[in-house]
This record gives C-alpha cells, structure tokens and sequence, in this order.
C-alpha cells in the first residue's frame, strides 16, 4: 500500500485574524493534492505534548470567517531548549510526519528555524498582526487589525469632539510601529508616534494648542505599544497643553474580529504556494506577500533583513497634517 505524506500544521505566537483561513487554505489544498493533513494544537506546546488531530475537510469547515485560531496557539519557553525540541521532532518522527507548516510571528520561525536545521522540513506563513516581519509588505491579520482600529478611532473621535479633548489612544506593536502608523493615516489622526522614530512631544503638544487654539474641538495621538504608554504620552500632553486628555488601550480588542477579505484572500493564496513548494521539494522557506506576488524567502534571508518603518508612508502622513 502506497503511504501518503504527511503534513502537520500548527499556530503560534500571537494569534492574527486569519490563521483560520489559513489553516483552511493549507489543509484543503493539501487534500486536493493527495496529502495526509494533521493538526497540532497550540504550536510548539503541542508538538512536545504529541497533540495532534487529523484534519479532514469538513473539520475545516465553517472557520475561514472566525477571527483567533481553532488549533488555538501558545507561546513555549521549553520548546526553546533543545530537551524539548528532541521530544517535538521524537514526536513528528513516530507519527511520520513529513512536512510541518509553522504559522506565527517572528519568534514561531526561529522555532520552525531551529527544526528545520535538525532535518525537519518547515514552512512559515506570516500570522501577527504587527507587520513586523521582513520580506513581506503585510501579515496576516494586520489588514483586519487596521480596521479594527480604524473603527474604534472613530468612535472615540466622537465623544472626544463633543467633550472638546485630546484623545491619546495606544495600538498594538512592540517594535514596529506599522498599525499606528497605517490606522493613524487611515483616521486622519494628529500625531503618530512609533518605536522606529524618536517622538518630539513637544512640538505634537505645541501643535495640539495651537488647533484648539483655531477652533478643532478634538485631536486624536496615536501611540504604538513601542514608543510608549498611553497614559503617560496624555500626561504630558495635559501638561504641556493644559487641554483635556484622555488615554485609551485598545489592547487585544485589536486582534479579534472576522478577517477582513484582503485577510482571506492572503491567506488562501499563502495555502495554496505552500503546497506548491512542498511539492517540489524546497524547503525551510516563509512565504509572504511583495508587490501582490506571493513569495518566498529562506528563514536565514528573513532574519538576515532588518524590518523597517515605511518611510514614504510617513512623509505622506506629514504632509497631510
Ligand atoms: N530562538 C528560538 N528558538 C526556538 N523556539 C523559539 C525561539 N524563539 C521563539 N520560539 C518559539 O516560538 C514561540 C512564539 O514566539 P513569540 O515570539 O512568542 O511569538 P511570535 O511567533 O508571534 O513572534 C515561542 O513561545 C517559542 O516556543
Ligand atoms: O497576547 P500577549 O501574549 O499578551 O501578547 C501581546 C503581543 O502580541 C502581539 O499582538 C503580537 O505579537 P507577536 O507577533 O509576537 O505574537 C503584540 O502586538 C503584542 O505586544
């Protein structure tokens, strides 16, 4: 009897609008090229505890629209020693796992990495919604968060004109200052701050004054997680402006939600190149999205190119201040 290959995919990291649709787009199309397809549930924590389910169509069914991961994910401080990456790769052994498709952040590839030099052969799909990963104009979950965003900016935006306040609201991003920057232009905000650029409080501050001074009845700062907290980026713009400022976390409100159609549409073509690639063999690989292609690049290349802020983005967010 011929033995199908076998591809496992897990979640891990930080989940992102999207992974479900991902995970779908990976499975079905596996399945339309004769593939056996298994699940890992919560990432690397699964791979070491040996939980895997298998994956038919129908257990696909009915997810491409639900924000967060049905596999569900976890961040594994023990699958970073090599006692737990023996028993991770122990278990895809015993179950005769061929391929293993890793979809997280940054973090989940130096996992999918360190496997992969151990004979493993690895994919990565891009899932945080931070856009901080190299060689890929987006990931998935960062157009949906954007959104999200976008929308609780405007209900703000509402109360604070009618309160006449200064609205100090703090997105998601530790070191990349993306979906400030993108929701803030997106919003029509007045001032962005963002890990990759040092803030001038007070010339923001001085700016505030001055629009309220003209007659604005509400101003709305943006502040990415990296660049600082929201209550003390409004502490010292009350103090420096003397105008009513109100600080808002956005937290993981940002990271639910049903997945945009960019969202979908991403991750179905990622599903689909992944299987394309295991196909012919190549390996060690993370796909993502440059100039509407679908691309790929080793895991070394990605953690050879350094993340930076889109800085055509900023000058246009300059300019339209
Ligand atoms: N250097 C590493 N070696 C092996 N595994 C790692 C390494 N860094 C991260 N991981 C694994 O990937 C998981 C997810 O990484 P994390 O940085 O938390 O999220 P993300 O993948 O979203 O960036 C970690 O909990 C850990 O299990
Ligand atoms: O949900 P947690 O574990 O508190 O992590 C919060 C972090 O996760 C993110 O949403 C995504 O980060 P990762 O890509 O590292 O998972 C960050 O923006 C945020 O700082």
């Amino acid at each position: 009897m011929i033995r199908l290959k076998k591809i496992a995919v897990l979640t891990s990291g930080g989940d992102s609008q999207g992974m479900n649709s991902a995970i779908r787009a990976v499975v079905r199309t596996g399945l339309a090229n004769g593939y056996e397809m298994l699940g890992v549930k919560r990432g690397f924590k699964g791979l070491m505890d040996n939980d895997f389910i298998p994956l038919g169509s129908k257990e696909v069914s009915d997810i491409l629209y639900r924000g967060g991961t049905f596999l569900q994910s976890a961040r594994s401080e023990k699958f970073k020693t090599k006692e737990g990456q023996k028993k991770a790769i122990a278990n895809l052994a015993e179950r005769g796992i061929d391929y293993l498709v890793v979809i997280g952040g940054d973090g989940s590839y130096k996992g999918a990495e360190v496997l992969h030099q151990q004979g493993i052969k690895t994919y990565g799909l891009p899932g945080t919604i931070d856009n901080d990963i190299p060689l890929t104009d987006y990931t998935i979950g960062f157009d949906t968060t954007l959104n999200v965003v976008t929308n609780a900016i405007s209900n703000l935006r509402d109360t604070m004109s009618s309160h006449e306040r200064v609205s100090v609201i703090e997105a998601m991003g530790r070191s990349c200052g993306d979906i400030a920057l993108q929701a803030g232009i997106s919003s029509g905000v007045d001032a962005i701050l963002v890990p990759e650029v040092e803030a001038d409080i007070e010339g923001i501050a001085a700016k505030l004054r001055a629009g309220f001074d003209r007659g604005k009845t509400h101003s709305i700062v943006i502040v990415a997680e990296g660049a600082g907290k929201a209550d003390e980026v409004a502490k010292k713009i009350k103090e420096l402006t003397n105008l009513d400022t109100k600080p808002t976390v956005l937290g993981h409100i940002q990271r639910g939600g049903t997945p945009t159609a960019f969202d979908r549409i991403f991750t179905s073509r990622m599903g689909h190149k992944v299987i394309d690639l295991i196909k012919q063999d190549i390996s060690g690989v993370a796909l993502g999205m440059e100039k509407n292609e679908i691309t790929y690049h080793t895991f070394e290349e990605i953690f050879a190119a350094k993340n930076t802020i889109d800085s055509q983005l900023y000058q246009i967010f300059h300019d339209l201040i």
